[in-house]
């Protein structure tokens, strides 16, 4: 029985803005999306027959109701595959975070097939099945950093932060991505981001500028519910962060740093009061890198 462990990694949102609703309730978003190196380690074993999952989180389902037990549906279904599969899940990403914690897990079950059974799909065909799954399943498996359009589906690889530290902050509640978008009103949107000008800065590697210019539509509502975000925000750039600001629906907090003294400081200070704090490096999509 053939057995593959893979590393399903955390994203990050350096930018993102929302431009319209969708007539079916979705929302068409621009958003520069960013891997770092916190991740889940997924462990797919052939068992004899079905799809059996299991976890050392106690509280995420361990049926159809988690997206890694239906990456693995959805596979099996269209590549007629009768052989069984056993599912771990090591998860070290915050639940409900903003992190993209189940997507993640998604697209290592979609990749990690892919390879344990030889199927000879490339990235774009994992990519079109992941979107079945959630709008956040594509960049998972695309990897690294790219802009997203449409529902976040439509990417375009981009030059990512290199080398830079991320401090991650997650308070002890949940947030419901649902909620979010539904609570946002386009209209009354009042400051985007500038898209194009993190991108440039990207591209000349002037972090300075991309910390600076980091701006998430969702956070105002995020905040309005819990407002414990604006304080870990303020908190993250009292302790030296270039930029911060929440990570998706959230109610993660991120603080970019290029210095690690800086980062580990802001850690520590963090961590005494938030347990789901974290300090890692951003992700280029390489593995070794
Ligand atoms: C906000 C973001 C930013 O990266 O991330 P998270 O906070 O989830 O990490 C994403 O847009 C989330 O993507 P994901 O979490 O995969 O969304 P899905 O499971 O497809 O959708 C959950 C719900 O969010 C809403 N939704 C999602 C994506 C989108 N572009 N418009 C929406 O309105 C829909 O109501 C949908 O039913
Ligand atoms: N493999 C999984 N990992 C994490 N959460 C999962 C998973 N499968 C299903 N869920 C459920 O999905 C919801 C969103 O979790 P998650 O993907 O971590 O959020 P986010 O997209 O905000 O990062 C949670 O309520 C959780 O119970």
């Amino acid at each position: 029985m053939k057995e593959l462990k893979i590393r399903g990694r955390a994203k990050i949102n350096l930018s993102l803005d929302v431009l319209r609703r969708r007539e079916d309730g979705y929302h068409e978003v621009k958003m520069i999306m960013q891997q770092v190196d916190l991740y889940d380690e997924i462990t797919l074993r052939e068992i004899e027959e079905g799809i059996k999952l299991e976890c050392n989180c106690e509280f995420i389902p361990v049926d159809e109701g988690n997206i890694a037990y239906r990456a693995a549906k959805l596979i099996k279904e269209k590549y007629h595959i009768q052989q069984g599969i056993y599912i771990h899940i090591d998860k070290n990403i915050p639940v409900a975070a903003g992190l993209a914690g189940g997507s993640t897990n998604a697209a290592a079950v979609l990749l990690g097939l892919n390879n344990l059974w030889d199927l000879g799909a490339d990235k774009e065909a994992l990519m079109e099945l992941g979107m079945k799954l959630g709008a956040d399943v594509p960049f998972c498996i695309l990897g690294g950093a790219a802009l997203a359009e449409g529902i976040g589906e439509k990417l375009t690889p981009i030059q990512g932060l290199e080398n830079t530290w991320v401090v991650l902050c997650k308070p002890n509640i949940g947030v419901s991505t649902a909620d979010v978008y539904k609570n946002l009103d386009v209209n009354k949107i009042q400051q985007r981001p500038d898209t194009e000008r993190i991108l440039d800065a990207l591209c000349r590697k002037d972090i300075q500028v991309v910390a600076g210019n980091l701006k998430n539509v969702l956070e105002q509502v995020t905040e309005q519910m819990h407002p414990i975000v604006r304080d870990i925000k303020r908190r993250m750039l009292e302790y030296n962060a270039l930029g911060s600001i929440m990570s998706g629906s959230g109610p993660t907090v991120f603080g970019l740093y290029k210095d690690y003294n800086k980062a580990k400081s802001a850690y520590d200070n963090l961590n005494k009061v938030y347990k789901q704090t974290y300090v890692v490096k951003t992700f280029s999509g390489v593995e070794g890198l």
